[in-house]
């Protein structure tokens, strides 16, 4: 029941005024897809009439991919919420690189159950969020992921974890200037993540710290790749000098990431000292 002040308004006015006023797309559904009612705003997305047609129906009519595949989300989520608990779905749905924030809810029209359909285009916002969360997640120096992007992501089993500290660091800062340093840093980024496969990624979480999560290697894998792209850098003059120590752990040692972590950082610590020891020994 809607409540209207009916000694100032007609009530058919206001409900309908209420529907055709929305600034977004407004529709409903049978359970079996047909199209019972719309807004303007929805009959004027296609480009023939679809009162009576299924979603399906209206699929198989259009050319456009990104239109198709909103389709099929449609009806994916009405099935969803015919399927579901709840009354009410609430969600993102996506056209090519336009998204709508939706709301359906039951209607029971006739005894028969129908979805009502309430969409709006929220591309601005999600563009906002998207680049607030790529700004969140990445080093404003090198640009690589940061301990916060490290610590929200997900881990799998077959994962492996390294912890990189960069040898001799402090000395560029202090031979160079500042400024070189930062460039190492950069240079040293941009050469991890070109060395390693596309599913591997590379996270800066700290001055001259670097965790990498290496995507189905294991450990005797991961430490080739890591041997080989040391053996550049030291070759290479770009990199002023540097090189860097390394621990690994397997995901599939541990229980949980941070064990992980905790364990590549001790056999990183093992193999700077060692490495340390060595260089002391050989001069
Ligand atoms: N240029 C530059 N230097 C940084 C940045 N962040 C941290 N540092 C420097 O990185 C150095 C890190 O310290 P250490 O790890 O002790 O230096 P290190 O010479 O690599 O020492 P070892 O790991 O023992 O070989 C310090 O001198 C910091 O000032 C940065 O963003 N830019």
């Amino acid at each position: 029941m809607i409540y209207i002040d009916t000694d100032n308004y007609q009530k058919n006015e206001i409900v309908n005024l209420i529907s055709e006023s929305f600034p977004g797309f407004f529709t409903v559904r049978k359970m079996s897809g047909e199209h019972v009612a719309y807004n303007q705003i929805y009959k004027s997305f296609f480009p023939f009439e679809v009162m009576g047609k299924t979603l399906k129906d209206i699929s198989e009519l259009v050319d456009d991919s990104d239109v198709i595949d909103l389709l099929i989300q449609c009806q994916h989520n009405d099935e969803q919420l015919f399927e579901s608990e709840e009354s009410i779905l609430v969600l993102i749905e996506s056209m090519g690189s336009s998204y709508f924030e939706s709301v359906r809810y039951f209607l029971e029209i006739d005894n028969q159950p129908h979805v009502a359909l309430m969409a709006w285009d929220i591309t601005d916002r999600v563009k906002v969020e998207k680049k607030l969360k790529f700004q969140l997640e990445r080093d404003g120096l090198t640009g690589a992921l940061n301990k916060h992007a490290l610590l929200m992501r997900t881990y799998q089993e077959n994962q492996t974890i390294a912890y990189l500290d960069l040898d001799n660091f402090k000395q560029v800062n202090d031979h160079f200037g500042h400024s070189v340093g930062d460039e190492v840093l950069i240079l040293f980024t941009q050469y991890m993540q070109q060395a390693l496969s596309r599913h591997d990624c590379v996270y800066r979480i700290g001055g001259d710290e670097f965790v990498i999560v290496f995507d189905c290697a294991s450990i005797q894998q991961a430490e080739n790749i890591l041997v080989e792209a040391r053996s550049y850098v030291e070759r290479s003059e770009r990199f002023k000098g540097v090189s860097f120590s390394f621990g690994l752990d397997a995901m599939s040692n541990h229980a949980d990431f941070d064990a992980s972590l905790k364990n590549a950082d001790v056999k990183l610590y093992q193999q700077k000292r060692m490495r340390k020891m060595n260089t002391l020994a050989v001069s």
